[in-house]
C-alpha cells in the first residue's frame, strides 16, 4: 500500500509503476473514488455542523419557533443517515483499490515482462564436471530407496513427497544447519505455524491476487501460508514498537503450503515443486531508513550465499525485472542454484525489500526519535527451503556409484558423516 497523499501528489509515478509491474489497476478510478469520498465527507461535515448549530438554537428559540427547528433537526439527521451507505461503499471501494497499488521499483531496477528479462549479476562456484554419467535427483533417490513416489502419490496425490532413511536425516540436517547459521549471525530463531487468518495474507501483499495459490481450511477463517513471511509479518501487526526494539531480525522455520495453481506441467517429477515444503525464512523489520534497509538487503543476500557456499553449491545471483518482482517489492534478487541434470540454474532463494508498502497494509509501526509513529520497512529472503535444495545438493555432490558427499560444514549436523548412500 502507498500513502494516499503520495498517490494524489504523484499520479504519474504511480501509473508508471502500475505499467512496468503489469498490475491490473486503473489509477484514475481510484482517484475518482477518492475525490467522491472527499466530497461526501465534506457534505457530512457540513450537515453535522448545521445540525449541531440547529440543536443549540432550539433551547434559546421562541416557543412558537421550536417545532420548526426540531423538524429541521430531524430532517438533517435523516439526510445524514441516507448518506451513510454511500460513505461506507466509497470507503470500502477505496481500500480495495489502494490494496492493489504496487510499490515503486527503486531507480535502476531493470524493466521487463517476466523472468526472461531478469539480469544476471554474478556467478559463484563452478558447476561440477563428472568423470561418469551423472544421475538426476529422482534416480539418485530411487537408487538408495530414499523415496517412495508411488505410495505417497496414492496417499497424497500429485506434487507430494516423502524422504526415507539418510535422505530424511539430510533434509533435517540442512534445515537445522540453516537455522543455526542464522542464529549465529544474530537472527532470532523462531518456529512458527503456517495456519494464518486471511488478513495476514492481505498484510504481506499475497492478497488480493494470490488467492488461488493458498489452501483454505474448510469452515474456518484459517488458511495455510506459503511462507513464514506471512505469520511473521503480522506478529506485531497493529503495534507501535519502541525504536530501541528495532531492527528485528528473525529466522523463522515453518511448513509452507502452495496449491501451485497455474504451474501444471512444470517440475512435475521429484522435489522441485511440491504442495508442502519446509523453509527457514529470514525476515527483518527496520526503521523507515532506506540506507539502513538496503544494508539489511545485502545482509540477507549474504546470509543465503553463505549457506549455499557452506553447502558447496554453485549458484548465480540475478536481479528481478519489474515484471517478475511482484506488486510489493521495491528491490528483488533471486539466487539460482546449479542443477546438473537440467544444465540450468534454478531459483532456490528470493530476496526482497518492500519499503513501507507491507508495513502500511499490516499496520506495523514504531515510535521514531521524535516519538512520532512511523511505518517500518520490511525485508525478507529465503534462508533455505527443502526439499527443493536437495535437487542441486544430491546432483552436485553425487559420486560415481551414487554415494553423496557431505560438505564439511554440514557433517556435524549429520552425525559426522562424510558420505551418505
Ligand atoms: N512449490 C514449491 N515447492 C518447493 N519449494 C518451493 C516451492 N515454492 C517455493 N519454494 C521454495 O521457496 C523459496 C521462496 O519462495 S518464494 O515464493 O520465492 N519467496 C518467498 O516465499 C519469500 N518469503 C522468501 O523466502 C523458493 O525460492 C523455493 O526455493
Amino acid at each position: 500500500m502507498l500513502d494516499l497523499k503520495f498517490i494524489r501528489d504523484n499520479p504519474g509515478l504511480v501509473k508508471h509503476a502500475i505499467q512496468v509491474k503489469r498490475v491490473q489497476l486503473d489509477l484514475d478510478e481510484l482517484l475518482r473514488v477518492d475525490r467522491e469520498l472527499l466530497e461526501l465527507r465534506q457534505r457530512v461535515e457540513a450537515l453535522q455542523a448545521e445540525r449541531n448549530a440547529n440543536a443549540k438554537a432550539v433551547p434559546k428559540a421562541a416557543k412558537e419557533d421550536k417545532p420548526l427547528l426540531i423538524e429541521k433537526g430531524k430532517a438533517l439527521g435523516e439526510e445524514l443517515r441516507e448518506l451513510d451507505p454511500a460513505l461506507r461503499a466509497h470507503e470500502d471501494a477505496l481500500r480495495q483499490l489502494l490494496l492493489r497499488v504496487p510499490n515503486l521499483p527503486l531507480p535502476g531496477v531493470p524493466e521487463g515482462k517476466d523472468d526472461s528479462d531478469n539480469v544476471e549479476l554474478r556467478r559463484e562456484g563452478t558447476p561440477p564436471s563428472f568423470s561418469f554419467t551423472p544421475l538426476d535427483h529422482v534416480a539418485l533417490l530411487e537408487q538408495h530407496g530414499w523415496a517412495d513416489p508411488e505410495r505417497v502419490a496414492r496417499v497424497s496425490g500429485s506434487r507430494s513427497y516423502l524422504l526415507k532413511g539418510e535422505a530424511a536425516l539430510l533434509e533435517q540436517a540442512i534445515l537445522t544447519f540453516a537455522l543455526t547459521f542464522l542464529s549465529e549471525r544474530g537472527f532470532t530463531p523462531l518456529s512458527t505455524t503456517a495456519l494464518v487468518r486471511p488478513e495476514t495474507l492481505v498484510a504481506t501483499g499475497h492478497f488480493p491476487g494470490g488467492e488461488d495459490q493458498v489452501y483454505k481450511i474448510e469452515g474456518e477463517e484459517l488458511m495455510l501460508a506459503g511462507t513464514a513471511e506471512v505469520p511473521v509479518n503480522s506478529l506485531y501487526a497493529g503495534e507501535i514498537l519502541p525504536l530501541e526494539e528495532l531492527p528485528l531480525s528473525i529466522a523463522a522455520i515453518s511448513g509452507a503450503f502452495r496449491s501451485e495453481a497455474g504451474s501444471a506441467g512444470r517440475d512435475v517429477r521429484g522435489l522441485m515443486r511440491v504442495h508442502e515444503f519446509r523453509k527457514v525464512e529470514q525476515y527483518v523489520i527496520c526503521k523507515a531508513d532506506q540506507q539502513e534497509a538496503l544494508k539489511w538487503f545485502e545482509t540477507l543476500l549474504a546470509n543465503a550465499e553463505g549457506i549455499l557456499r557452506a553447502l558447496e553449491l554453485p549458484y548465480r545471483v540475478v536481479q528481478n525485472c519489474t515484471g517478475d518482482m511482484g506488486a510489493g517489492k521495491a528491490l528483488m534478487y533471486d539466487i539460482e542454484t546449479w542443477v546438473p541434470s537440467e544444465q540450468l540454474y534454478r531459483e532456490t532463494h528470493s530476496c526482497s525489500y518492500l519499503g513501507d508498502w507491507q508495513a502500511r497494509r499490516t499496520g506495523l509501526r514504531y515510535r521514531d526519535e521524535d516519538g512520532k509513529p512511523q511505518f517500518a520497512h520490511t525485508l525478507n529472503n529465503t534462508g533455505i527451503a527443502v526439499p527443493r535444495v536437495l535437487v542441486p545438493f544430491l546432483e552436485n555432490h553425487q559420486q560415481e556409484g551414487g554415494r553423496i558427499r557431505i560438505p564439511e560444514a554440514l557433517r556435524p549436523f549429520l552425525g559426522g558423516k562424510a558420505f551418505i548412500g
